[in-house]
C-alpha cells in the first residue's frame, strides 16, 4: 500500500521566517453580548468557557440597532477599538459549509462575536461576494427554541461575509487578501482567525503564505488547524515542525471537535464537581470503560481521504482517545487550559503501547435489503478496489498507572453500521457476596451497574441499576435513573463547532490539543499502524447497516468484557 504525502516538506516552503505571525497582542476579551432592558449594551464578559477571566478591553456601548451598521458591505458605524476577521480557507469545501459558516452563524445569532467581526471566505474556486453568500446561506439556520427575527439577522450576518479567490501556496494571492481584511477593517486594531478547513497536504503552504503575507500587524493572528495532525509520529513531528516555523504554540489552535460535544466538556463537571462519582473512579470499582463510535452511513464522498487514514486514525486516535484522557485524569491543578492538558497528557504517557493483538479490523461490503442496494467500501469510486482500509475496529488500552492498572478502556468505531451514536459507557465491578444472587440468575454480568453517558444523538446520562419490582416477592430488574437532555433542558444544544470557535476568538486553549500532547497520542498508536500496514493485515468484512464483525465480540470476551451497546436492555 503506498501513502501520499501529506504535507509538503517544511525546509523547502519555509523561505522566510523572520516575519512570523505576529502573537504579541494577545487575546482579546470574550465580547458576550447581552440586553439591558431596551437599552443593547456590550457587556464584555470577561470569562472563558471555563469560567476564568481573561484579558479584560473597557466596556463599550454597541449601537441601538441592527440598522445602525451599513450591510453593503462597509464598515459599520459603531464605534469600538478592534475588529476580529475570520478567514476561513477552504471555504468551498464540505466542513466550511456544512459546520463552519453555520457555527459562525450562530454564534452571531447568540450575540457571542464582538462588535466589529466579519468572515472571509478563501478558496480556488472563482467567487463573488454575493455567491459566496449564497452559497452560505443554504446551510445557515436559526436556532429552532429562539427563532426571533431570524431573516434578519441572517441577512446582517450575510453581510459579513466577503470572498477572495487565491492560490493556496501564493504569497501574492494572500497580499490580496491583506488588502480585503485591511479595507474592510477600517484601519482599526485587528485580531485575525485563520480556520483552515482544507487537506492536510496543503496546511504549510498556506500557513506559510498567511504568515507572510496576510497576519495582523496590530492585533493577534491565531490559526485553527483541522485534523489530520498527520498519520503517524513521524508525519505529525514534522507537521508540528513546519507549523512552528511560521507560528508559535500559543497561536496553533488544532481542532478536536469531539471536546467541543456538550457531554464530552460535561465529563469533568460530572466527576470533579459531584462528591458520589469520585471515589467510584478508579480500578477499585470500574471493571472496564467502552468508549463507542458508530455511523449508519458509509465514506459517501470522502473516500478519497478516507483511504489514506482508516477509521483508528479517523476516529480512535482522536476523538476517542480525547474522551479516554478526559475520562481518566487526575484531578487538574486548576481549569486553566495547561493544567487540564497536562493531566491529559499524564495519562496518554502512562498508558501501554497499542498492540496488534489487541486491535481488531472491519471493512462494511454492500449489502441490499428491501430493495435497496447499499454499496461497500470498496464500491466507493474513490477508494482502490483492493483497499485494506479498515471502516471498524476495536481496541483494548491500558493505563498503566495506580488508579487504572488492569482496567480494559474499549474502543469501538466503525462506519456503516446499524446506527449513529457515540457514548461512553462504565461497568462496575459485581456487588460481592449473594445476597440477591437467585433473584439475579446466574449472570452477574448482567446485574453489574452501568454508567452510560450518551454523547449523541439525543445526549443523556443515565445509570443503570437493580430494582425490586414493585408487588409482592422479590423480582429485580434493570432500570435507569436517566437524565435525558431534552427533557431536563429543553433548549438547542449549540454544535461543537461553534464553542471551538468563541475559544479560539477567546483565546481559550483547553479543548485543543497541545503538540506534546499530540506527540504522546501517536506514540501510542503509530507502532501498531506501522505493523498493520507491513503485514497488510486483512479486515474482516461486515455488511452495511450490520453491527459490525465478529471479531469485536472475541477482543472484548478476551479481556472478560461484553459491550454495553448489544446487551439489548439499553434505553
Ligand atoms: N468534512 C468533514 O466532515 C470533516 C472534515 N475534516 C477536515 O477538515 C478539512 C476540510 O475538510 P473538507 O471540507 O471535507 O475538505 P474538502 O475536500 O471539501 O476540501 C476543502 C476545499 O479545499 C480545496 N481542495 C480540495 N482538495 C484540494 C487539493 N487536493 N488541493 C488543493 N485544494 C484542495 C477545495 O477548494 P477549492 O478547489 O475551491 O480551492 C475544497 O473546497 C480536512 O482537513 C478534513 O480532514 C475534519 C472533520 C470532519
Ligand atoms: O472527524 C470526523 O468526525 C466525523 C463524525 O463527526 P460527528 O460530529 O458527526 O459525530 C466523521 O464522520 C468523520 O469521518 C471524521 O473525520
Amino acid at each position: 500500500m503506498t501513502f501520499t504525502t501529506h504535507f509538503s516538506h517544511c525546509s523547502t516552503s519555509c523561505k522566510d521566517n523572520s516575519k512570523l505571525f505576529s502573537s504579541s497582542s494577545r487575546s482579546s476579551p470574550a465580547i458576550h453580548h447581552r440586553f439591558s432592558g431596551s437599552r443593547r449594551l456590550c457587556r464584555f464578559r470577561i470569562n472563558s468557557a471555563n469560567g476564568n477571566p481573561l484579558e479584560a478591553l473597557p466596556l463599550l456601548p454597541i449601537s441601538e440597532s441592527a440598522a445602525d451598521y451599513d450591510y453593503d458591505d462597509n464598515v459599520e458605524t459603531g464605534d469600538s477599538h478592534s475588529t476580529l476577521s475570520i478567514t476561513v480557507v477552504g471555504a468551498s469545501g464540505d466542513l466550511a459549509k456544512k459546520k463552519i459558516f453555520p457555527a459562525l452563524f450562530a454564534l452571531y445569532y447568540e450575540d457571542w462575536l464582538p462588535q466589529n467581526f466579519r468572515v472571509f471566505g478563501y478558496a480556488r474556486t472563482k467567487m463573488t461576494d454575493e455567491e459566496l453568500r449564497n452559497m452560505i446561506s443554504r446551510t445557515l439556520t436559526c436556532r429552532v427554541d429562539k427563532r426571533e427575527d431570524c431573516e434578519q439577522k441572517m441577512n446582517h450576518f450575510l453581510g459579513r461575509c466577503f470572498y477572495q479567490a487565491g492560490q493556496y501556496s501564493s504569497e501574492e494571492h494572500f497580499a490580496e487578501l491583506d488588502t480585503k481584511l485591511k479595507e474592510k477593517e477600517g484601519g482599526k486594531s485587528s485580531n485575525r482567525l485563520f480556520y483552515l478547513s482544507i487537506p492536510p497536504n496543503i496546511f504549510v503552504d498556506v500557513v506559510r503564505c498567511a504568515s507572510l503575507r496576510a497576519s495582523s500587524a496590530t492585533g493577534w493572528t491565531r490559526v485553527i488547524v483541522e485534523k489530520p495532525f498527520g498519520r503517524d509520529s513521524e508525519s505529525s513531528a514534522e507537521l508540528t515542525k513546519c507549523l512552528k516555523q511560521y507560528l508559535t504554540e500559543e497561536q496553533i489552535f488544532r481542532i478536536d471537535h469531539y471536546l467541543g460535544k456538550e457531554l464530552v466538556e460535561n465529563l469533568s463537571v460530572l466527576r470533579f464537581s459531584n462528591r458520589v462519582f469520585e471515589p467510584l473512579w478508579s480500578r477499585d470499582y470500574i471493571r472496564n470503560v467502552q468508549l463507542i463510535f458508530s455511523e449508519d452511513f458509509g465514506t459517501e464522498g470522502r473516500g478519497g481521504y478516507f483511504d489514506n487514514y482508516g477509521i483508528i486514525r479517523d476516529i480512535m486516535q482522536n476523538h476517542l482517545l480525547q474522551i479516554l484522557t478526559l475520562f481518566a485524569m487526575e484531578t487538574p491543578v486548576s481549569l486553566d487550559a495547561e493544567d487540564i492538558r497536562n493531566e491529559k497528557v499524564k495519562v496518554l504517557r502512562s498508558m501501554k503501547t497499542l498492540q496488534l493483538e489487541d486491535v481488531t479490523l472491519g471493512q462494511y461490503k454492500g449489502f441490499s435489503k428491501g430493495g435497496k442496494l447499499y454499496p461497500g467500501y470498496t464500491d466507493d469510486p474513490t477508494v482502490p478496489k483492493d483497499s485494506i482500509t479498515p471502516t471498524f475496529a476495536a481496541a483494548a488500552l491500558f493505563i498503566n498507572n495506580a488508579r487504572w492498572d488492569g482496567v480494559p478502556f474499549l474502543m469501538k468505531a466503525g462506519k456503516a453500521l446499524h446506527t449513529k451514536r457515540a457514548e461512553i459507557r462504565v461497568q462496575f465491578r459485581h456487588v460481592p457476596g449473594n445476597l440477591y444472587k437467585r433473584n439475579f440468575g446466574t449472570d452477574l454480568d448482567k446485574a453489574t451497574n452501568e454508567l452510560v453517558l450518551r454523547v449523541q444523538p439525543d445526549e443523556a446520562i443515565y445509570l443503570k441499576i437493580n430494582n425490586k419490582v414493585p408487588g409482592l416477592g422479590m423480582r429485580l430488574d434493570r432500570s435507569d435513573l436517566n437524565l435525558l437532555y431534552k427533557a431536563r433542558y429543553p433548549r438547542e444544544i449549540p454544535d461543537a463547532y461553534e464553542r471551538l470557535l468563541l475559544d479560539a476568538i477567546e483565546g481559550e486553549r483547553r479543548l485543543f490539543i497541545r503538540s506534546d500532547e499530540l506527540d504522546a497520542a501517536w506514540a501510542l498508536f503509530s507502532p501498531m499502524l506501522k505493523e498493520l500496514e507491513e503485514k497488510r493485515i486483512v479486515p474482516e468484512l461486515y455488511p452495511y447497516g450490520s453491527r459490525g464483525p465478529v471479531g469485536a465480540h472475541y477482543l472484548a470476551a478476551k479481556h472478560d468484557v461484553r459491550w454495553g451497546d448489544l446487551s439489548g436492555d439499553d434505553s
